[in-house]
């Protein structure tokens, strides 16, 4: 379980949030909601512990997770705004290379069939400077198929991705609540997850 208590956080001179507070739980999906600029990204960077809080506590399994350490960044996978894939390598080889930083290991076939889920069969060894940016986003995203990670925290999924895609990414999101996975994502576009209640977190 994450649990947030009273959390407050400044960028620049300028406070964004504080005095925030909720749990979430296995199964469970909440969207963090806000204008541009309110402090959607920095929140999950802060979950994260990319971000130092002002105030407040963040807490997994009841052990507050800077303490915690690579234990937590072993439960947790991030997808930032950005795709934070490198423009020389192959779709097979960024994949392989984001496991590795992760700190495990995925088989070329593993990585393969995370792409096809992806929809990018026969794009596997065109350095993605070439792909278009659906694609380079469904290639950011074909992590979410190589991890066991619990909990995963999604800046902005949606971006780029076709209709198709975003089916595609409500269904891997489902699959991974009911295996007891939990997420927090931020998007500007509706995401539906079938029989699951999304919670909402609104900053202003
Ligand atoms: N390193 C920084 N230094 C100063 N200000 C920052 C820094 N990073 C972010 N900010 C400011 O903090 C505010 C919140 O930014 P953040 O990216 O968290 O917003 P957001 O809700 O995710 O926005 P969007 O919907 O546009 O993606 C913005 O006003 C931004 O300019």
């Amino acid at each position: 379980m994450l649990e947030v208590g009273n959390l407050a956080c400044s960028r620049g001179d300028h406070r964004l949030f504080s005095g925030l507070s909720f749990t979430l739980q296995a199964g469970e999906i909440m969207q963090v909601q806000g204008a541009n600029g309110s402090g959607k990204t920095s929140l999950l960077r802060t979950l994260c512990g990319f971000i130092q809080p002002e105030e407040g506590e963040i807490l997994w399994c009841g052990k507050r997770v800077r303490e915690l350490g690579e234990d937590y960044y072993a439960e947790l996978l991030y997808i930032g705004h950005l795709n934070a894939i490198k423009d020389e390598l192959n779709a097979l080889e960024n994949l392989q290379m984001s496991a590795g930083l992760a700190g495990y290991t995925v088989s070329e076939q593993q990585a393969a069939a995370a792409l096809r889920r992806m929809g990018l069969q026969r794009r596997e060894h065109l350095p993605v400077k070439v792909l278009s940016q659906g694609q380079r986003r469904r290639v950011a995203l074909a992590r979410l198929l190589i991890g066991d990670a619990h909990l995963w925290i999604l800046d902005e999924p949606l971006t780029a991705l076709d209709v198709g895609a975003v089916g595609l990414m409500q269904e891997l999101i489902g699959e991974h609540l009911s295996k007891g996975g939990m997420a927090i994502f931020t998007t500007h576009q509706p995401l539906h997850v079938e029989g699951v209640q999304t919670r909402q977190l609104a900053l202003s």
